[in-house]
Parts: structure tokens; sequence; C-alpha cells
């Protein structure tokens, strides 16, 4: 039963858990015991469909079976070498050629670590210490993200995480997302190394750039000499194959990976201009290593997940979903606003308009939190927080999913 799992955890870790946002389930998170295609299994017997699909990495859905057979193939042929391995030339291969400004790539383990090292690079390729981020993104755990910073850091109230050095936060310097007034005056007074950008906001529920938006920051960091670095984690081969940089017709000089092309296996990913990139260990004196790097069971199973999307047209059925499952939320009396890119959306409740991290903060919490608590007695599971995304997969593009997924927002929707 998850309530004595829970009892047990909360004994072990910080809180109960492993990562933060797992705690927001109320009253106590469930446990699950499995995963198969729009699907999750509960320790209490019960089944869920999940929009949340490991906060957006499954975008096959869960236990895919041709990503399934490739990574048991791999793991026959062993899991670690510490030696370079052909899959991960087979994977940087199929990157580069979706996303062509990615003319060299690294792989690591996390999108924490992706966002890390390309902050590090850029300094050294610029000789400069700050950064620029927006209000409510959210770029990985480390010292340099955790300003301002969206997903659990907002849900637990600790945006400014305790714990990072004064002389860090200096270096970090803040905007408002789709601010490109403050954007210019910064770059204008400051040295700025890089600005870090979610290209679509996924960690404050989900936030569009407005018009012009990220077309504005490419221009005004090469006018400033400043790099652009577009943190991809999650739009990256969501929005379209080539990311959100393909579809906004913006390309950024450093890109930082993870998610997708890890299919489901921990990864990160940072790439971009070969003269940048060419700055790392060993060709450069920028420095990145890792145990874990391009391990080959991450590198195969992104590989399958690539392979699949490419075959079957993924993007637009995981678009379809996401349409019919908004027109139903769209009839919800209480008044909201929704905010969706292709696959990706959320509701804000009480609140007319979200376009940055301040007025999505302003929406009724407590009406989104009734809702998801609703949906999941119903059936469907959507994130336990305000500020992470909902998400499709290939295996909601089904029309039982669909409709039992419409029927329960529907038996959801009383929320006064
Ligand atoms: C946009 C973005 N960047 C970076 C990260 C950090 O990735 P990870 O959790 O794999 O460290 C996340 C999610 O956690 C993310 O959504
Ligand atoms: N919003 C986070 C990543 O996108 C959610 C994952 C986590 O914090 O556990």
């Amino acid at each position: 039963m998850s309530s004595e799992l829970w009892k047990e955890a909360l004994r072990y870790f910080p809180g109960g858990v492993n990562s933060p946002v797992r705690a927001a389930v109320k009253p106590y998170p469930f446990y699950v015991s499995q995963g198969k295609g729009a699907y999750i299994y509960t320790e209490d017997g019960n089944s869920l469909i999940d929009y949340v699909l490991g906060y957006g990495p499954l975008i096959l859905g869960h236990a895919n079976e041709y990503v399934k057979e490739k990574v048991i193939e791999q793991i026959e042929k062993g899991w670690l070498f510490g030696i370079p391995s052909r899959v991960e030339i087979e994977l940087a291969r199929k990157i580069s050629f979706h996303m062509p400004s990615i003319e060299k790539i690294r792989f690591v383990n996390s999108g924490t670590e992706a966002t890390m090292n390309a902050i590090r690079l850029a300094r050294g390729y610029t000789k400069r210490d700050k950064i620029l981020k927006f209000n409510g993104n959210y770029h990985g755990a480390h010292d340099y993200a955790l300003v301002d910073a969206g997903s659990a850091a907002s849900e637990f109230g600790v945006p400014n995480s305790e714990g990072i050095p004064q002389e860090v936060l200096k270096t970090v310097i803040v905007c408002e997302y789709n601010d490109l007034q403050c954007v210019e005056k910064k770059l204008k007074n400051e040295d700025i190394a890089a600005v870090i950008v979610e290209p679509v906001m996924g960690n404050m529920g989900v936030i569009p750039p407005e018009k012009g938006f990220l077309k504005g920051l490419r221009e005004f960091t090469s006018t400033y000499n400043t790099l652009l670095i577009f943190d991809e984690v999650i739009t990256g081969f969501r929005l379209s194959m080539g990311g959100a940089q393909e579809y906004f017709g913006v390309s950024a000089d450093l890109t930082t990976l993870g998610k997708i092309i890890g299919g489901g296996f921990p990864i990160g990913a940072f790439g971009g201009k070969r003269e940048i990139m060419d700055m790392l260990t060993p060709s450069g004196k920028v420095f990145n290593a890792g145990t874990f790097n391009a391990n080959p069971i991450s590198m195969t199973a992104g590989l399958a997940t690539l392979e699949v999307m490419e075959r079957e047209n993924v993007i637009e059925k995981t678009t379809y979903v996401a349409e019919k499952v908004t027109e139903e939320l769209e009839r919800i009396k209480y008044p909201h606003v929704i905010n969706r890119v292709k696959n990706m959306f959320q509701i804000f409740f009480g609140v007319e308009k979200v376009s940055n991290a301040t007025e999505a903060r302003r929406a009724k919490k407590e009406v989104y939190l009734k809702f998801q608590v609703n949906l999941m007695k119903n059936g469907v599971y959507f994130p336990p927080s305000q500020f992470e995304s909902v998400f499709t997969s290939l295996a909601h593009y089904d029309d039982n999913v669909i409709s039992d997924t419409v029927l329960a927002i529907k038996k959801s929707s009383e929320l006064s």
C-alpha cells in the first residue's frame, strides 16, 4: 500500500522523496508499480492515464516495445565501458541532422549538468562572468540556476535556494520572461557571457514566448557579443524534430537537451557552434568529464525513441491529443486560461492571462490542486503542481484514452 511505503520513505528520505515535486501529490504520493503505454498502475491497485510522463521524457508513452527491444539488445552487449561506442555517434548524427545549430555535442547525464556546463563554456568562450536568466525559468538544480527558479523551487517556496554563495548570486541577472526591454538594458550595461532561456517556459506551467521575444533575444545577444543558450531540455524533439529553434525559426549559439533524447533513461547534452564546443576538454581548456557520459543504455534508448519519432509522426499525433484534451478543459466553467504550445499545456484558474512567472504565481493554485485531485479520483494523472507542464505521448493517441480523459475532466470540473 502507498500509505505504508510513504511512512517508511519519510524515515529514509528528506521530505520522503528523492525529488521534491514528487511530494506535491496529495494527501501523500502514490507509489507506482508499473507503466505501460498511456497508463501507470499503482501499489494500491489503481490505474491512471498519465499526463506527467516522467516530467517529459516519455513522448512514446511507458515501456515502448521498440525502445525496450533495443535496450535489451544493448544490455546483452554490456552497459558501461568508459570507452567510446558506436551508438554515441549514431545519436549525435541524428541530433545534429535535426538541429543543425548543434555542430558538436557533449553527452552528460542530466539537464542540470547540461545547463551547468553550457554556462561554464559560455563564460570560458566570452571571458565574461555574468549570465542573464528569466524569472521562473528552471535550468536544473545547480548554483547558477537556482535564482528565481520555477518548477519545484517555486512550488515549495524556494525560487532562491539557500546555500548558494553571494559571489555566485552576483553573477546571475534576472529579467521577467517576455520583457525584451529589460534584456536590452542589462546587455548594454553589464558584461554578460550568455542569456539562457527556456524558449517555451515549461516550469511555471506552460508560458509561450510572445511574438518577437526569441528573435529579439537573438538580435540583442548578437549585438552585444553575448551567447544565446536555448535550454531545450523540454522543447527539444517535442515542439518539432528541430526543437523550438526550428519551430520559431531562431537559432541559438548553444543548446541544452535532456529528457526525450534519453528515451526515459538519464541524459543531458549540450551542443552548438564548433568553435565554441572545441573549447571543451580535451580539445580546449573548459573542463567537463563524466563516468556515465554517453552511457550506451541512454544512447540506445534515445536513438530508438528518435527513430520511432521519425517514422510515426509523433509530434503531430501528440499535438492532436493535446488539442482534444484542451478543448474539453476550455468548457470548464470556473474562469481560467489555458496555455498550450503543440503537445505541452497547462491550465491556470482565476486569471485572464499568464505571460510571465509573476502572472503565473497569481493563479489560484488551490483550485488547480482541487482539480488535479478530482482528476486522480477519476483515473487521470495531471502534474501535482501548477508549475509543471501537462504532456501527451504517442500512446495517448487512442480513442479510448482520449474519451476516458474527456469524461474524467467532465466529472472533475465542479471547482467552486
Ligand atoms: C528546461 C529544463 N532545463 C533543465 C532541467 C533539468 O533537467 P534534469 O532534471 O534532468 O536535471 C529541466 C528539468 O528538470 C528543465 O525542464
Ligand atoms: N520540472 C522538472 C523538470 O522539468 C520536474 C522534474 C523534477 O523536478 O523532478
